[in-house]
Formats: C-alpha cells, sequence, structure tokens
C-alpha cells in the first residue's frame, strides 16, 4: 500500500469491543448475560483494529493477517495460475490496493470515507495445498444456504487450490472438543445443497474457547470456516483472538449467516432471498383464506426476533399485505391511528385483509396484557412471546364486543418453514461466492475476518464491524416510507404516548450525532441526509 499510512492503532481503540460474556477462563457463557446487556457490558481486551489512511479522507478498516503477528512465512505462487480455468482470466488476482467502499452514494466534496479490503485470489499463498488441514463449523439457528455453503467450501479448496484435508464439525461449536470430527470430500457432499438445514449439525448455548483452539492445535488444523450469526462471530471473534495469542499459523474466517438479515455492513445475507420468496406461499394462504370470506382477515407471523427484514420483504413483494408490523415500528390497537380502526377501514372498504407481523413486534404489549417470561435461550437470545398468537385473540376480542362487524380470522405460522428449506438459485450462486471469497482470503494468510457482499462485491470485513451492532430496519429510511405508502397502513406515529414527538426526536437525534445509517443495501441507498457526517 504506497499512497497510504497506517493509523496509530491507540486512537481506534474505541472502534474495537469484544462483545462476548467470558469467563475467567475463557468459556463464552450466555448465563453471564442477555445479547442486550453483552453489548452494554462490552470491554475492549483484543488486538487493536488496522486501520489505514489515505488522501481525501480515505479509510481502510483492514483485516488481520499472518504476518502481523508470524515473521519471515515462506509465500508459494498461487496454484490457480497453472489451472486452465482461471489461467486465461485477464487480472484474476486481485490487485493488493484493491479495496471496496462502504457507501456507494457520495458528495463531490465528501470524504473518501470507510472501504474494505476486496476479497479473492491473491498472487502468492502463504500455505503448500498438502500443508492445509481444514475446519468447517455450522452455529445458531438454521438458514437456507447452510449446505451450499460446506459444499462449496470443500469443492473450492479441493478444485481451487487442491486442498483434501477437510473436516467437519458436529453440533456447532462444542462439537470442536465433545464431538467426533466428520471427513467431507467433494464426492461426500456433492449433493448436499439441495437438502435444507446442514449436514454438520448446529447448536446454541456456550462454549469454552481455550478448548476450541486446543483441539485446532491438538489435531493440526490451520484453517477454521465458522458459518454462524452475529453470537457465532462474535465466537469466532474470540477464537481468532486466542490463535494470535498463541502465535499459530492458524486462519479464523467467518461467514455471516441468519435468516433475520440483522448483521450489519454485508449488503444482505445468504437465504435471505429464499426465506422471503417462502414467505410468500404463507402470504398467499393467507389472503386467499381472508378473500373468500366475508370479513376475513389473514394473519402470517413470520421470524425476525430483532430486525423486521423479511416481514418488510415479504410485504412488499407481495403486495396482498395490508399491514405490516416489526419490533422497529411500535404500534398500538385502540384509539385514533391504531390497528383496530385501521381494521375496521379497511374491512369496510375491501371486505378483507392481510397483515404481516414479525415475531419481535409489539413484545412490549405482549408482555403488558400476558404475564412478562423474560426467559432466554441457550446462547442468552431473547425468548419472545407468540405475538402471533396473541394478536389473532386481540382483534377476535375486539370485533366480538364490537358486533357490529363480524369477521373470521385465520392465523398462519410459517416461522420454520422458511428457514428449513434449501436456497434458491440466486442464494445458490452468492453462497458459491462467498465459500469461494473465504478461501481465497484464508490462503493469501488473512485471518480474523467475516467474508461478506459489501456494495455487490465481496470482501473481507474485520469481526469487530460485525459485531459491534445488529443491523435494523430504519423506519426514518426510505425502505419503509415505501411500505407504508404501498401497504396504506397507519405509520402509528401518534400514539398517545407522544409516540410522534418521540420518534421525530429520536430520528433527529441520529442526523444531529452524524449517525448514518449503514444497513444493507436492502435499504443502504437511503442512509444520509447530511453530507458532513457520513
Ligand atoms: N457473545 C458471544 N460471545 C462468544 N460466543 C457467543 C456469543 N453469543 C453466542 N456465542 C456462541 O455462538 C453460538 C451461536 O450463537 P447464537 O446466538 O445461538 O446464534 P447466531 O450465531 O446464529 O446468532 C453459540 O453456541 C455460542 O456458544
Ligand atoms: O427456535 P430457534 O432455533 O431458537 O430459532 C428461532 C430464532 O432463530 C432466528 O431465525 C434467528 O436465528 P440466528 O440468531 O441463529 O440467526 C430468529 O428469527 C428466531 O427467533
Ligand atoms: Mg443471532
Amino acid at each position: 500500500m504506497d499512497s497510504i499510512t497506517s493509523l496509530s492503532n491507540h486512537t481506534q481503540n474505541n472502534h474495537h469491543s469484544v462483545l462476548s460474556t467470558k469467563t475467567q477462563n475463557g468459556c463464552f457463557d450466555p448465563k453471564l448475560g442477555s445479547a442486550s446487556s453483552r453489548v452494554a457490558m462490552a470491554t475492549s481486551v483484543n488486538s487493536d483494529p488496522k486501520v489505514i489512511t489515505g488522501a481525501a479522507g480515505y479509510i481502510l478498516e483492514d483485516v488481520p493477517h499472518f504476518t502481523d503477528y508470524i515473521p519471515n512465512l515462506p509465500t508459494y505462487p498461487n496454484p490457480l495460475q497453472d489451472n486452465p480455468a482461471y489461467s486465461v482470466v485477464k487480472q484474476y488476482f486481485v490487485h493488493v490496493d484493491d479495496t471496496v467502499p462502504q457507501k456507494v452514494v457520495v458528495h463531490k466534496d465528501g470524504a473518501r470515507g470507510v472501504h474494505f479490503r476486496r476479497a479473492g485470489p491473491r498472487q502468492k499463498v502463504y500455505f503448500e495445498s498438502d500443508e492445509v488441514q481444514v475446519a468447517i463449523v455450522t452455529c445458531g439457528g438454521l438458514c437456507p444456504g447452510l449446505n451450499t455453503v460446506i459444499r462449496e467450501l470443500v469443492c473450492g479448496l479441493h478444485h481451487m487450490y487442491g486442498v483434501k484435508k477437510v473436516l467437519g464439525i458436529n453440533g456447532g461449536y462444542r462439537g470442536f472438543y465433545a464431538r467426533n470430527w466428520i471427513t467431507l470430500t467433494p464426492k461426500s457432499v456433492n449433493d448436499i445443497h439441495k437438502r435444507g438445514g446442514t449436514i454438520l449439525g448446529t447448536s446454541r448455548g456456550g462454549h469454552d474457547t481455550k478448548k476450541i483452539v486446543d483441539s485446532i492445535q491438538d489435531r493440526g488444523i490451520n484453517q477454521v470456516y465458522i458459518i454462524g450469526g452475529d453470537g457465532t462471530q462474535r465466537g469466532a471473534s474470540a477464537i481468532f483472538e486466542e490463535v494470535r495469542r498463541r502465535g499459530l499459523k492458524v486462519a479464523v474466517v467467518g461467514i455471516p449467516k441468519t435468516i433475520d438479515n440483522d448483521i450489519p455492513i454485508i449488503d444482505k445475507s445468504f437465504g435471505f432471498d429464499t426465506a422471503v420468496e417462502e414467505a410468500q406461499r404463507a402470504i398467499n394462504a393467507a389472503h386467499v383464506e381472508a378473500e373468500s370470506v366475508e370479513n376475513g382477515i389473514g394473519v402470517v407471523k413470520l421470524m425476525g426476533r430483532y430486525s423486521g427484514f423479511i416481514a418488510m420483504h415479504a410485504t412488499l413483494a407481495s403486495r396482498d399485505v395490508d399491514c405490516c408490523l416489526i419490533p422497529e415500528s411500535p404500534f398500538y390497537l385502540e384509539g385514533p391511528g391504531g390497528l383496530f380502526e385501521y381494521i375496521e377501514k379497511r374491512l369496510k372498504e375491501q371486505g378483507h385483509m392481510v397483515i404481516v407481523i414479525a415475531e419481535g413486534a409489539g413484545q412490549e404489549l405482549v408482555s403488558e396484557s400476558v404475564q412478562s417470561m423474560n426467559k432466554q435461550d441457550a446462547s442468552g437470545n431473547k425468548l419472545l412471546q407468540d405475538v402471533g398468537l396473541w394478536i389473532s385473540q386481540q382483534i377476535k376480542d375486539h370485533f366480538a364486543q364490537l358486533k357490529t362487524l363480524a369477521i373470521t380470522l385465520k392465523y398462519i405460522d410459517p416461522t420454520y418453514m422458511i428457514r428449513a428449506i434449501p436456497s434458491n438459485a440466486s442464494d445458490n450462486v452468492y453462497c458459491t461466492l462467498l465459500a469461494q471469497s473465504a478461501v481465497h482470503g484464508a490462503m493469501a494468510g488473512y485471518t480474523g475476518y467475516t467474508s461478506g457482499l459489501v456494495n455487490g462485491r465481496q470482501t473481507y470485513i474485520p469481526f469487530y464491524r460485525i459485531t459491534e451492532r445488529q443491523n435494523h430496519v430504519v423506519i426514518t429510511d426510505r425502505m419503509w416510507a415505501r411500505l407504508l405508502s404501498s401497504t396504506n397502513q397507519p405509520s402509528f406515529l401518534d400514539a398517545k404516548g407522544g409516540n410522534e414527538e418521540k420518534k421525530g426526536e429520536e430520528a433527529l437525534n441520529q442526523l444531529q450525532d452524524g449517525h448514518c445509517s449503514d444497513e444493507t443495501s436492502v435499504n443502504k441507498e437511503i442512509n444520509c441526509i447530511y453530507p458532513p457526517a457520513c
């Protein structure tokens, strides 16, 4: 990097928060804090971020490399240069200075802003093919495309780099030290992309980072591919730090998985399109049922614990939905501007209606009327109450009391159906590129990164940028405005509790703080209103 200079690491420490709740001996124990309290408790104990600055406000948030902590490593020519498929491709190897901007909307005098390292094959690699020993693990909830990523890691390593020793970890993180490992070959994974789930199995719940690294060391593993969501990537970051502390030449690579699309920075997560497509089937069914009777109401509950992306996109895609309720947009039932008033209006106008509700929506309302559970799952994620059932009952009770409008309500809950299926064609291509990019980076000596798509380009993103926050639908962005204008539903901003004022204040504060949402391209185009902050 000729033209750029490295920024003092000390000035960058504030970027780097570790979101793990660890016990003193390196275990992640979810009982020590909920997902949100974990964020609040974050302390900075990890290696410093690599931030490089250049002319005109250029910033590269770079990823670690073996050479940062292991001196005098030998390099080898990339075997792809002799591969007939790739050797003819002009500029197949990625230039060392290629980076990808986080924001594509720029202003004439604006700073160039944050960039990430472009993914892809490098001219030199840091492993000889027969030296490489790989472990692959899947953790957290299911997501369409997990098997495709596993397949393409195995096949990519084998066909592009001649790597033959690939092992699969059974049942998530704990499988590193508590289960037998599985040998993976191009033959054994040949058909797996046609199946939903993960052939490796998965799990939630705590694990012991030190035991995982012991086991990596004992088995001579030098590349670890970790497929999982926000919790998993936090775990991967801790594994990387331990590997680095021990000075091991082991590439720790994350591949972001989340059906909720709640991982920041990346355009969108794999399996998201498939899930939205599958959700259409439930919405169609709800629409058919609702349309077929007088004053029919169809309610569909979709996944989305803290982020309503699936509900928002399924609604926008379907055009049959009259109201979409997500965790980011509080709503209320009674009174002017409330849900009941809107339902009455829609039924009078068109005789039926469809409501899509994300599982994390309206949890505060459910807690008010049902005794709050405040429980967590094995990983410390909040366990939600069934808002779909709750809202269906509330609507039924309301119209039963009203007596002027007899409704028929059908509740459809396709929750697990949208994530337990194989990925569709476009997600399969996406999974392939993600897996191949992950492999190129590890072979080139990069480590401690998540492989992700940013503005349509494959990149390597440092773990701390992936784990520092969650991606949410920004209800002051254009995408949510598009949804409101497509469904004509109330914005629920004029709540009795002065909701409108509060929301307005929040939006203004975000702008005054210089906060620009860097959500996925799903709503990225909207980001900035005040150029200097971006
Ligand atoms: N804050 C954390 N720090 C370290 N590891 C974590 C953390 N949260 C979760 N994990 C680990 O990641 C795994 C998956 O986490 P989970 O939250 O269930 O799913 P996801 O990764 O899909 O969000 C768990 O088995 C757990 O051991
Ligand atoms: O029943 P499970 O397996 O805990 O999964 C339910 C949760 O999984 C999710 O799909 C998210 O999972 P991840 O955090 O693993 O991405 C949520 O939408 C849902 O609340
Ligand atoms: Mg998660």
